[in-house]
């Protein structure tokens, strides 16, 4: 039988959520496992509260009665628990795959504490090889999408079949093939400042600690150095 390393990651990343805690749920295929342990532990009796961070973990959520709140009601969240498309050993993660960066990053940046979960596959010595996304608004996107072009990368807007893609805030993503990123830090800031780009999956500082699930059934667990 295959192990199913999402699973695995995303479950042990849930023994890290206590009574009372207020929760941010990530999005896509690994978050998926933890927001249905999440669900699990509720129906035994765990209290808790959740922000999602996309339409679609809102639905899953409410099916499972994990109670929600929208993010205005709180202050801040304890601890978030999402996936990543790649992270290196610092940390630094490329997310937005799943097109709910924004969200992602607001509520994990909100949070005490943010649990990356992912399959070994996603572990990599230089971010890069996953097209960076980069959600830009619909106004003067070729503009915006020459502009990112002039940073090295070929960006790509993202489809949804016939259409192009729409975050769940309206805007476009424009994926970045960029092959190696040597400055994450660097590029972070310059992309952000160029206008029309409402922000990228690049996550720098943000996450505390990663749990990495192995084909062979063990567990890595990376955590962030301290900040001097
Ligand atoms: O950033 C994300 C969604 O915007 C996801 O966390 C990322 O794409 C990883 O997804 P998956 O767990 O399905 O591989």
């Amino acid at each position: 039988m295959s192990i199913n390393v999402k699973q695995l990651a995303a479950e042990k990343a849930v023994e890290y959520v206590e009574d009372g805690m207020k929760v941010g749920l990530g999005t896509g295929s690994t978050a998926y496992w933890a927001i249905r342990k999440l669900g699990e532990r509720v129906s035994e009796g765990l209290k808790i509260t959740a922000v999602a961070t996309s339409r679609a973990s809102e639905e899953q959520a409410r099916e499972l009665g994990i109670p929600l709140v929208a993010f205005g009601d709180i202050d801040s969240l304890d601890l978030t628990i999402d996936g990543a498309d790649e992270l290196d050993s610092s940390l630094q993660l490329i997310k937005g795959g799943g097109g709910a960066l924004l969200r992602e990053k607001i509520v994990a940046s909100n949070s005490t504490r943010m649990i990356v979960i992912a399959d070994e596959g996603k572990v990599v010595s230089t971010l890069g090889k996953f097209p960076l996304p980069v959600e830009i608004v619909p106004f003067a996107w070729e503009w915006t999408v020459a502009e990112l072009a002039k940073l090295g990368c070929q960006p790509e807007l993202r489809r949804s079949g016939e259409e192009l893609y729409r975050t769940d805030n309206g805007n476009y993503i424009a994926d970045c093939r960029f092959e190696a990123i040597e400055a994450a830090p660097k590029l972070a800031l310059t992309i952000q400042n160029i206008p029309g780009v409402v922000d990228h999956g690049l996550f720098i500082g943000i996450a505390a600690m990663a749990i990495v699930g192995k084909l062979d059934g063990s567990i890595e667990i990376i955590e962030a150095q301290p900040k001097n």
